[in-house]
C-alpha cells in the first residue's frame, strides 16, 4: 500500500494576513507525517507527529495558540484512534500541557479507559511524566485580544467563531492500517468545562481499517449532533467514495442542524479527500512524492515533496 497523509488546520474563515502561516503550517505537518510513513512508521505515529507540529505552531487553535474560555484560560480537547483494533484515547478540558495529542495517546496505551477530563487528565499527565507548562505559555496575544473583545457587552457571539483552527490528521501506512488524530482549544469564550466534539469518539474522529479514517473540524455542538466522523465512514461502508461521503455528511449537518465544518478522509484503499462547508479550511496531503494543499473551495496547489521541502527550509 502506498502511504498517504492528509492534515487540516481548521475550517472557518481565515483572515488574509494569516493565510500564509496556515499554508506553511499544514504543509510542514503533512511532510513530517509523510516522512514517518515513508520510513516504515505506522499511521498512528504519523498522525500524532503531524498534529504535534500544528499544536506547537501558534497559528492554530490547538496547543500553543488555543483560544481562551470565558475565564481567559486554555482548556484543550484531543483524540487519537488506531484503525487496527479500534483503540482510542482522548482528553478533554486538559490544561497546562504543550501537546494534548500525546496525552490522548497515553490514555489509549496506558489506561483501560478512553477519555480523561480536566483534573483527572492533569493527574494522569503528571503520573506519566509529562511536563507541566505555565498556562500563559499557551496563550498568544491574538487569543487574549479576542477573548477580551468578546467580553464586551456589544460583542457579537457569532463573530468569534469564524476563524476556528482546530488541527487534525488521517493517514494510511504501507501495511494498510489507518489512524486519525484531532486536537483543539475549542471555541472562543466557551464555558469552563465545555467538552467539544474533538474529544468524543465518532465526532472528532474515527478510524477503522475495514473502512477508513476521518478527522473533523467546525462547530462542535453541530458535529456531535450528527456524529460527523462516524457518519462519513458509514457512507463509505455503503459504497460512497471519500469525496461523496464527505459531501453527504457535511450537507446533512448543514440541512439538519445548520452546522458548518470540514473533514479530511482517507479510505482503506488509499483514496482521500479534504472537504468543507465553511468559506475556508487549510489542508495538505502527501502521497506518491507529491504535496497538495489548499485553503479556498476548489483550490489545489501541487508541488513535489522535494520542492516543498526546499521552500520550507528557506
Ligand atoms: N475549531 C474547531 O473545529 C472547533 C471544535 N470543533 C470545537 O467545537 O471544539
Amino acid at each position: 500500500m502506498k502511504p498517504v497523509i492528509v492534515v487540516h488546520g481548521g475550517a472557518g474563515t481565515i483572515f488574509k494576513d494569516r493565510e500564509e502561516g496556515y499554508r506553511t503550517g499544514v504543509k510542514r505537518a503533512a511532510l513530517k507525517g509523510y516522512n514517518i510513513l515513508k520510513n516504515g512508521g505506522s499511521a498512528l505515529e504519523a498522525v500524532e507527529e503531524a498534529v504535534v507540529v500544528m499544536e506547537d505552531d501558534p497559528h492554530f487553535n490547538a496547543g500553543c495558540g488555543s483560544v481562551l474560555n470565558e475565564k481567559g484560560d486554555v482548556e484543550m480537547d484531543a483524540i487519537i484512534m488506531d484503525g487496527k483494533n479500534l483503540a482510542s484515547g482522548a482528553v478533554s478540558a486538559a490544561r497546562c500541557i504543550a501537546n494534548p495529542i500525546k496525552l490522548a495517546r497515553l490514555v489509549m496505551e496506558k489506561t483501560d479507559h478512553m477519555l480523561l477530563t480536566d483534573r483527572g487528565a492533569s493527574i494522569f499527565a503528571k503520573a506519566q511524566g509529562i511536563p507541566e507548562v505555565p498556562g500563559e505559555m499557551l496563550v498568544t496575544d491574538r487569543s487574549r485580544e479576542r477573548w477580551k473583545a468578546n467580553l464586551k457587552p456589544e460583542s457579537n457571539p457569532a463573530v468569534p467563531q469564524i476563524d476556528l483552527g482546530t488541527v487534525g490528521a488521517v493517514a494510511i501506512d504501507s501495511d494498510g492500517s489507518v489512524a486519525c488524530a484531532t486536537s483543539t482549544g475549542g471555541l472562543t469564550n466557551k464555558l469552563v468545562g465545555r467538552v467539544g466534539d474533538t474529544a468524543c469518539i465518532g465526532s472528532g474522529g474515527y478510524a477503522d481499517d475495514l473502512v477508513g479514517a476521518t478527522s473533523t473540524t467546525g462547530h462542535g455542538e453541530s458535529i456531535m449532533k450528527v456524529v460527523l466522523a462516524r457518519l462519513v465512514l458509514h457512507h463509505m461502508e455503503q459504497g460512497m467514495t471519500p469525496e461523496e461521503a464527505a459531501d453527504a455528511a457535511l450537507s446533512y449537518m448543514k440541512e439538519r442542524v445548520n452546522g458548518h465544518g470540514g473533514v479530511i478522509v482517507i479510505s482503506k484503499s488509499g483514496g482521500w479527500t479534504a472537504k468543507f462547508s465553511t468559506k475556508q479550511m487549510s489542508w495538505a496531503a502527501v502521497t506518491d512524492g507529491q504535496l497538495q494543499c489548499g485553503i479556498y473551495q476548489g483550490e489545489n496547489q501541487i508541488t513535489t515533496v522535494e520542492e516543498a521541502l526546499a521552500l520550507l527550509l528557506n
